[in-house]
């Protein structure tokens, strides 16, 4: 592992969440003018969002989680299977590669009720976080080799695209 390779997966995915949220947002005008209301009601006008704030904002919380649901910045995982394993009737050989579809996971119609809409209130309705607990949401991973940078990537997404829109 390279300081560029942790470079790029520090940069990278950021910009290409920021980029999701944002044109999510300006298709659904209605959902952009909620999310300017809760900074502006926690927040106020007077000064920048800043990550302190971020706790007290989870409408904003829930179109980051709603984002990485349907555009994960990774979509296929690898792995490769240690030994022999029927899965849902699937035989997997040892020593093969194996992708996780994390993408396909978070529109399974079997988990998530219309799957292709973009409603960040399902957040609101359920408790469900990011973080390789909930298997129909993946965006970091899960398990030893998970996202190292889950917690320093939330708080800057959310700090960057919260004080973005805040703006507009
Ligand atoms: C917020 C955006 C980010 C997303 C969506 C993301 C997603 C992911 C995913 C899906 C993996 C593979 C996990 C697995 O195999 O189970 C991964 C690995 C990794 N990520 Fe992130 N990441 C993000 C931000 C970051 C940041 C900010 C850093 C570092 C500062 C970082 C560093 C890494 C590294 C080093 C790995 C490889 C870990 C390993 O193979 O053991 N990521 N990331």
């Amino acid at each position: 592992m390279s300081f560029q390779n942790i470079f790029v997966a520090g940069t990278d995915n950021l910009a290409l969440i920021a980029e999701w949220a944002l044109s999510e947002l300006i298709n659904h005008p209605n959902i952009m003018r909620k999310a300017i209301e809760e900074i502006d009601n926690v927040v106020g006008k007077n000064r920048l969002l800043q990550e302190s704030d971020i706790q007290n904002l989870p409408y904003l919380q829930a179109i980051i989680k709603e984002t990485l649901r349907l555009h994960p910045p990774i979509p296929m995982i690898p792995r490769k299977a240690t030994e022999d394993r029927t899965v849902a009737g699937y035989h997997i050989q040892a020593n093969i590669d194996i992708f996780i579809n994390v993408w396909a996971l978070g529109i399974d119609p079997d988990y998530w009720e219309n799957p292709l809409a973009f409603r960040p209130e399902r957040f609101l309705e359920k408790q469900m976080d990011v973080r390789g607990q909930h298997y129909e949401l993946l965006p970091f991973g899960s398990g030893r080799r998970m996202c190292p940078g889950t917690s320093f990537g939330l708080q800057m997404i959310h700090a960057t695209f919260g004080a973005m829109i805040q703006c507009f």
